[in-house]
């Protein structure tokens, strides 16, 4: 039996892409894998864990909810917490742990995070926001793709910067779950007048998504590919795909790591970098800039360059693991434990 919060949730993605479909009939191909694609990330025979996260979800509490600020730092829930349930609601979400993306915070009020439970995640996802959001071109009324959205954080805030339809993808089972304990208390407070959901998660990898060539099909008017693109051992396909999902003239915002040099300077770490064991392509700026042009996107702007603080990616309660601090060298904190550069990440604008 699935609890109510997902089979809400994913009823609501099915009614969105009813809806689009008879605007954009592309949206068939969608609707015909959503079964197979919200069936494999509950099947404990791909991921052990699903079941224990789907009884976390579950369990929590319904909480009399006063407002939701969509547009808040600290992704913020206001409600009244009795003390059972703060200990309640702290420890299921903490089964849910590391919680990676954020914060958010559940109960109390905006602002007071000693009143409520404040999910400090590893990422000060915030910070990427304020860098990105400011460049972006309106998301009022766009369909929006979140590609790699982690726990939604990112995602949230599209919506609250007044996008009509969300939808984050994802391939990870933890991070869907996570999305969905924070879907349990925004309930109703991101849906549009009609009542409909704005904000959406599909827990696949945007390779498993169909690709429509046919002019007019696409989906989405805004794509954000954010921290993925270095994951990726193809990164052309990477952008092909990005591509494939966006109207003419849509609006790509890319955000990956980059290194120093020219249009010809590109690392590829040859073991791990920063400890991380799936990271293939390092471009510069002016070579990202030369990919996403080759790739056929037209305007295309760098809009902020930052190297990652250990203030922006640090271990906290609600991410226990290795972070930043430990993947840098301890004599220079510019070069990563491996000797690379260390972490800096740009962000590009363009369209198709
Ligand atoms: N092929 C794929 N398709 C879709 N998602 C993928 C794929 N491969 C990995 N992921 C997902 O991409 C996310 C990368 S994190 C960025 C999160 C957020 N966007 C952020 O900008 O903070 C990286 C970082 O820490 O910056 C993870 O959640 C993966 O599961």
């Amino acid at each position: 039996m699935l609890n109510d919060t997902i089979a809400n949730a994913e009823r609501e993605l099915y009614l969105t892409l009813l809806t689009l479909a008879q605007e954009k009939p592309s949206a068939y191909e969608w609707l015909k894998q959503l079964p197979t694609w919200l069936g494999d990330i509950k099947d404990k025979a791909n991921y052990a864990h699903a079941p224990a996260y789907q009884a976390s979800v579950a369990r929590l509490p319904n909480l009399t909810v006063n407002s939701v600020d969509l547009n808040s730092d600290t992704l913020t829930i206001e409600a009244n917490l009795s003390e059972s349930q703060r200990k309640q609601t702290t420890a299921l979400l903490k089964q849910l742990m590391p919680w990676r993306k954020g914060p958010f915070q559940i109960g109390g009020q905006i602002g007071d995070d000693e009143s409520g439970i404040k999910i400090d995640t590893e990422w000060h996802s915030d910070w990427k926001w304020q860098r990105v959001a400011p460049h972006l071109g309106t998301l009022k009324g766009r369909r929006v793709l979140d590609v790699g959205g982690g726990s939604g954080y990112h995602g949230w805030r599209m919506a609250g910067a007044g996008a009509d339809t969300v939808i984050i993808i994802d391939p990870s089972c933890l991070f869907y779950h996570q999305f969905m304990a924070i879907r349990h208390f925004v309930g109703t407070a991101d849906a549009h007048e009609t009542g409909r959901y704005r904000t959406h998660y599909i827990p696949v990898p945007l390779e498993a998504l169909p690709a429509s060539s046919d002019q007019g099909s696409q989906l989405f008017d805004t794509v954000f590919s954010m921290g993925v693109l270095y994951h990726r051992q193809s990164p052309f396909e990477h952008l092909q795909q990005l591509k494939g999902q966006l109207v003419k003239g849509g609006e790509l915002v890319l955000e990956t790591l980059v290194i120093e040099g020219d249009t010809n300077t590109v690392l590829v770490p040859h073991d791990r970098y920063a400890q991380m064991n799936n990271v293939y392509f390092l471009p510069s700026v002016a070579a990202l800039i030369g990919w996403l042009e080759k790739a056929g996107f037209t305007d295309v702007r760098c809009v902020d360059v930052a190297v990652t603080s250990t203030e922006e990616q640090r271990k906290t309660e609600w991410m226990t693991y290795h972070s930043l601090a430990d993947f840098l060298d301890s004599n220079d904190a510019t070069k990563t434990v491996e000797g690379y550069p260390a972490p800096m990440r740009a962000t590009i604008i363009a369209k198709k």
